[in-house]
């Protein structure tokens, strides 16, 4: 988000060293979490869902002003920074169980659906979707349109005052591949491609990711030219862990509107920067 993170040495900073806050993103697959100082985000990094201990560990660090990520994808310091004890932890979740593991955690700010400057939300809007439009809205104005290729596939649009026009939901990648295993017999585990598969393929895992991929791509297409007809001058932002392969199908098969979209894989964060900024003061 907004370029790269600016690197600086903070533990002799100690103007910026109380300015440290962590976010929080829990989705369905992974807990996906951003460093902040103020309103730059220095650092992103995605890890495995936590167990208590796990959580606990992160907290103690965090209590004695050691910026640790947490799981086990990347454990350890972050930068080597030293920190003001007790950074403000700023979560939006979407996995009930998952949010629970910080209820005791000093500085926690939930962030629900009240409050947001987003109109018309119905009761059960997904905060994870909320929070991409209006990190959307916030770089790219209103309308505007968000598909977020995450654990399921949503589109969120908003129109130009601001208010939810609605979305869909559908099984994203992952979730399409790993059912085709489980409830067949014959189909193999397919990991996702990091390139395009042939749309008309010759072997099995070639033609579950064709089917996988393109039936998602062109479905997204659909809804985009709807949108697109509706709201011509709207932004189209594309985030999610599987955002980039989309967005390579997207400049293979509908070219124009690939150079129209807009990738912001750390859009989430840009919403709750605009939330906690609002809700600071
Ligand atoms: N390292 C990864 N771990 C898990 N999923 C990944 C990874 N890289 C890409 N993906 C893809 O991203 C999707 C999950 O997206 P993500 O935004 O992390 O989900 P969520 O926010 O729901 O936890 C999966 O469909 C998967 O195919
Ligand atoms: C649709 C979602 C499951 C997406 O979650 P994700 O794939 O990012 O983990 C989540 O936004 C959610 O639980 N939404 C509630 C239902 C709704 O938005 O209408
Ligand atoms: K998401």
């Amino acid at each position: 988000m907004q370029g790269h993170p600016t690197m600086r040495n903070t533990a002799t900073d100690s103007g910026s060293n109380q300015r440290n806050w962590l976010a929080l993103s829990i989705g369905n697959s992974r807990l996906h979490w951003a460093w902040f100082q103020g309103e730059i985000c220095k650092q992103v990094w995605h890890t495995l869902h936590l167990d208590a201990s796990a959580g606990e560990k992160l907290i103690h660090a965090w209590n004695r002003g050691e910026l640790w990520c947490g799981g086990l994808e990347s454990p350890g310091p972050l930068g080597g920074e030293a920190i003001a004890p007790n950074p403000p932890l700023w979560i939006a979740s979407v996995v009930p169980q998952q949010s629970a593991l910080w209820q005791s955690y000093g500085r926690l700010n939930i962030i629900s659906l009240e409050n947001l400057p987003l109109l018309g939300v119905y009761p059960t809007l997904g905060i994870d979707r909320a929070l991409a439009l209006v990190g959307a809205a916030g770089k790219w104005g209103w309308p505007v349109l968000v598909v977020d290729a995450g654990t399921a596939l949503t589109l969120t649009g908003a129109d130009p005052e601001g208010r939810l026009v609605g979305g869909a939901i559908l099984p994203g990648f992952g979730l399409q591949l790993q059912s085709l295993t489980e409830k067949t017999a014959a189909l193999p585990p397919v990991t996702f491609p990091g390139t395009l598969p042939p749309r008309w393929a010759l072997t099995t895992a070639e033609a579950i990711a064709s089917g996988v991929l393109y039936g998602i791509g062109a479905g997204v297409r659909d809804f985009i030219d709807d949108w697109k007809e509706r709201f011509p001058t709207s932004a189209v932002v594309i985030t999610g862990g599987g955002g980039e392969i989309l967005l390579r199908y997207l400049h293979q098969s509908a070219p124009e509107m690939a150079k129209q979209a807009i990738a912001m894989p750390d859009l989430i964060f840009a919403g709750i920067c605009c939330i906690k900024q609002q809700q600071s003061g």
